[in-house]
């Protein structure tokens, strides 16, 4: 049994970093925004600034795409968009169930961006009978004794979890004995899944926590004297 990627390697099958993997949303979304302003080629420099990329690691990421870019002229915008999307698998459709409608889970079956992205909301589920039948950005929530039928019938082999934390490896049981391969969770819990299982955990309170940190830092600096590094109020 392997606890979130900890068992996966640092390389996909295709010979791409996974830290590049990591990197192409963030190109694809500033591509996306200057083939929406219909901007035909972009220099390497401009397209890093865009992303928030160092653009010596932005022409490395392309280099595995087999992607150079024509000196003096730059990327051509909808190519790369094409590339990447290929690359990430967005050229097709991913069905995604959701489970745990509540506040967050509302917010995501809400969230319209998506659709445009290459994923499909095919189900809502939730444990509570109550919200059975209850229509949540136009699909019904159904029960989560549909859900192996659900993912069988839409062949989802991505799951959301925005449940409570203690319900969260329960729910992941079930998603993967049904089919499901790759898993986004909410709950802050860590989720132990098969090899062959992909776990991404998005946690806002975590990054909140990193912000502290950075302020922390920040505040102690400006405490500092002009002189010298010691701080003129200790940290306690
Ligand atoms: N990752 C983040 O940044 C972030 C931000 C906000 C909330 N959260 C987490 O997301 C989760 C949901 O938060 P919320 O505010 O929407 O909570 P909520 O209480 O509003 O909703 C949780 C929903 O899950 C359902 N549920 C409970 N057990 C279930 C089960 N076994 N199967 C299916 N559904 C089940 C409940 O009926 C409820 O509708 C929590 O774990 C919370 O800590 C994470």
């Amino acid at each position: 049994m392997a606890t979130g990627r900890s068992h996966r390697p640092a390389t996909r099958s295709r010979g791409i970093p996974e830290a590049t993997v990591a990197r192409l949303p963030l190109y694809l979304r500033a591509l996306t925004a200057l083939s929406e302003r219909s901007v035909p080629t972009v220099s390497s420099e401009e397209l890093a600034a865009a992303a928030g990329v160092n653009s010596a690691k932005l022409r490395k990421d392309f280099s595995y795409l087999g992607s150079y870019g024509t000196r003096g002229v730059g990327y051509d915008v909808e190519y790369l968009v094409y590339q990447i999307s290929r690359e990430l698998g967005l050229t097709q459709d991913w069905p995604v169930v959701i489970v745990g409608i509540g506040n967050l889970g509302a917010a995501l079956a809400n969230y319209g961006g998506f659709a445009s992205r290459g994923f499909r909301v095919a189900a809502l589920l939730d444990a509570d009978p109550a919200l059975a039948g209850r229509l949540v950005a136009g699909l019904p929530v159904r029960h989560i004794d549909e859900l192996e039928s659900i993912v069988a019938d839409n062949q989802v082999s991505i799951g959301v979890i925005a449940t409570p934390a203690g319900a969260a490896q329960e729910v992941t049981d079930r998603l993967v004995a049904a089919g499901v391969t790759s898993i986004l969770n909410f709950a802050p819990t860590v989720l132990t899944v098969p090899d062959g299982v992909d776990v991404r955990k998005v946690d806002l309170s975590i990054e909140l926590q990193i912000l502290a940190f950075h302020e922390q830092r920040k505040a102690g600096e400006d405490r500092q004297d002009p002189d010298g590094d010691v701080p003129a109020v200790m940290p306690a």
